[in-house]
């Protein structure tokens, strides 16, 4: 499964995160806009569909800048067809990007509760375990994106 996050940086240096509603999977956890790539999109495309989608903002794929991706296995499931409990779950990549520039004033479509947070404070939200090297990746590369490196 290959899921692309955005990160956006406001001038003040915040970064907006969701919060997923309670009933899906990750429920309650804040992490950063984006959703699963669909067939045929390249991640950028599919970043720009998800924050048009999720928050009502336009960006530009040429504005988005790889930052890292994180990697593990989904806990296994049982296996619907009746041949046991998988080995192991499936894989997901997360690729996360950051973006500075957007056209539109965020507002969550879906259900989310968004908030813009000081990235030292990112660390300190309850997230899904793959945003935790990822929000550091950020923290990392944002000196660089603020001086528009
Ligand atoms: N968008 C996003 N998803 C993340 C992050 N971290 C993380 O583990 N995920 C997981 O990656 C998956 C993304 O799926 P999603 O449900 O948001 O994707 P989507 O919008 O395409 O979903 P849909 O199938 O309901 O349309 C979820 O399992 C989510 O918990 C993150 O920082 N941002």
């Amino acid at each position: 499964m290959l899921v692309v996050a955005v990160a956006l940086v406001a001038p003040s240096g915040q970064v907006l995160m969701q919060r997923r509603p309670q009933e899906a999977m990750h429920g309650g956890l804040w992490e950063f806009p984006g959703g699963k790539l669909e067939a045929g999109e390249t991640p950028r495309e599919a970043a720009v569909r998800e924050i048009k989608e999720e928050l009502g903002l336009v960006i530009e794929p040429g504005d988005l800048h790889a930052v890292g991706f994180a990697e593990a296995r989904l806990e296994a499931t049982p296996d619907a067809g009746g041949q046991g409990a998988q080995a192991s779950g499936r894989p997901i990549v997360i690729l996360l990007h950051a973006c500075t520039r957007w056209r539109g004033e965020a507002r969550a479509l879906e259900g989310a509760q968004i908030d813009w947070y000081r990235p030292e404070a990112l660390a300190g939200l309850e997230m899904p375990p793959l945003d935790y090297p990822l929000a550091k990746a950020l923290l990392r590369d944002l000196p660089g994106l603020a001086s528009g490196i």
